[in-house]
C-alpha cells in the first residue's frame, strides 16, 4: 500500500503506556534526509547524543539498523552508545560495543573489481563498504536498470545477494537482512518480551517491517514509496524526529 494511504502511528507516549516497546530505526531517509551521495548527508546536530537519551528513556530498547557499515555510521553520526546493526543488519553490536553474532565476511576482491568496472564504465558512483560494495546511479538515473541487471548477474553467478535501494544496488553476502537483525536483538535483554516497531523508508526496510509485525509489533514507512509490510506511515524525516521526540 502506498505510504500516503497508511495512517500515522499512534503517539509514542500512548504506545509506551501499553507496555515495553523496542524501536528499530533505519538511518538514511529516516533519521537523515537523502542527499546527492553517501558522504553528502547533513546529520542533525547532536544526533548521537539525542539517540542515546532516547535509548536510555526506553530502557535500552533502541537500535539503529542501517545499510551502512557500522564504521561508516560512526564516521557520520559520531560515537553511538546504543545498540546498532550495520551492513543491512549483518554486523550487530550492543550498546556497550560488544558483538552480537558473528562478524560477516568481506566480498571477494574480484567481485569488488567487477563492480568498480561497472561504475567506471557507466558513471555510477562506487561505494566500497566493509562487507559489500554499492553502485549509486543517482547522477545517471537512465543507466540504473542496466547497472542493476549487471550487478544482479554477478550476484547470481557468485552466490551473492543484490540489495536494491534508492538509486543504488549493492552486492552483499547472503544473510544480510534487517529482519534477521530485528530477530537477533529481540532474542536478548532488554529487547525480549517487548513490542518491536521498525521505522524505515526503503525497500530493504521491508524485511524489518515484516519481522516487527510477525513479532507482535508494526512497521512505520517513511515517505512516498509504496510499502508492502508497514502498517503506519510518516511523511518526512522531520516527522520521524517529532514522533520520536528527538
Ligand atoms: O539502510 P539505510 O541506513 O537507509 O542505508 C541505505 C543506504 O544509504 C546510503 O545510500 C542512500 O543514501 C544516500 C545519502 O542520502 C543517497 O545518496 C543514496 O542514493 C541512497 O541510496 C548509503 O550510501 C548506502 O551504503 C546504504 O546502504
Amino acid at each position: 500500500m502506498s505510504s500516503g494511504q497508511l495512517p500515522p502511528p499512534p503517539p509514542l507516549d500512548a504506545l509506551l503506556a501499553t507496555g515495553d516497546v523496542s524501536l528499530f530505526l533505519d538511518f538514511d531517509g529516516t533519521l537523515v534526509d537523502i542527499a546527492s551521495g553517501p558522504d553528502s548527508i547533513d546529520v542533525p546536530d547532536n544526533l548521537a547524543a539525542r539517540l542515546g537519551a532516547l535509548s536510555k528513556s526506553l530502557g535500552g530498547r533502541l537500535a539503529l539498523v542501517s545499510g551502512r557499515g557500522l564504521d561508516n555510521l560512526g564516521q557520520h553520526a559520531g560515537a553511538l552508545g546504543i545498540a546498532r546493526a550495520g551492513s543491512h543488519g549483518a554486523e550487530r553490536v550492543l550498546a556497550d560495543g560488544s558483538a552480537l553474532g558473528d562478524t560477516p565476511q568481506p566480498l571477494d576482491p574480484d567481485i569488488v573489481r567487477q563492480l568498480k568496472a561497472i561504475a567506471d564504465a557507466s558513471g555510477a558512483l562506487f561505494e566500497r563498504k566493509s562487507f559489500g560494495a554499492a553502485l549509486h546511479y543517482r547522477a545517471v538515473p537512465e543507466k540504473g536498470p542496466g547497472i542493476a541487471s549487471e550487478a544482479l548477474a554477478i550476484a547470481q553467478a557468485d552466490g551473492l545477494v543484490a540489495k536494491h535501494g534508492k538509486c543504488v544496488v549493492e552486492l552483499v553476502r547472503p544473510g544480510a537482512d534487517k529482519g534477521a537483525a530485528v530477530a537477533a536483538f529481540m532474542e536478548i535483554a532488554p529487547f525480549s518480551g517487548s513490542k518491536p516497531v521498525f521505522i524505515g523508508d526503503d525497500v530493504t526496510d521491508e524485511d524489518g517491517f515484516a519481522k516487527a509485525h510477525e513479532m507482535g509489533g508494526f512497521g512505520i514507512a517513511i515517505g512516498e514509496r509504496e510499502s508492502q509490510n508497514a502498517q503506519f506511515a510518516l511523511d518526512t524525516v522531520r516527522d520521524v524526529h517529532e514522533w520520536l521526540g528527538l
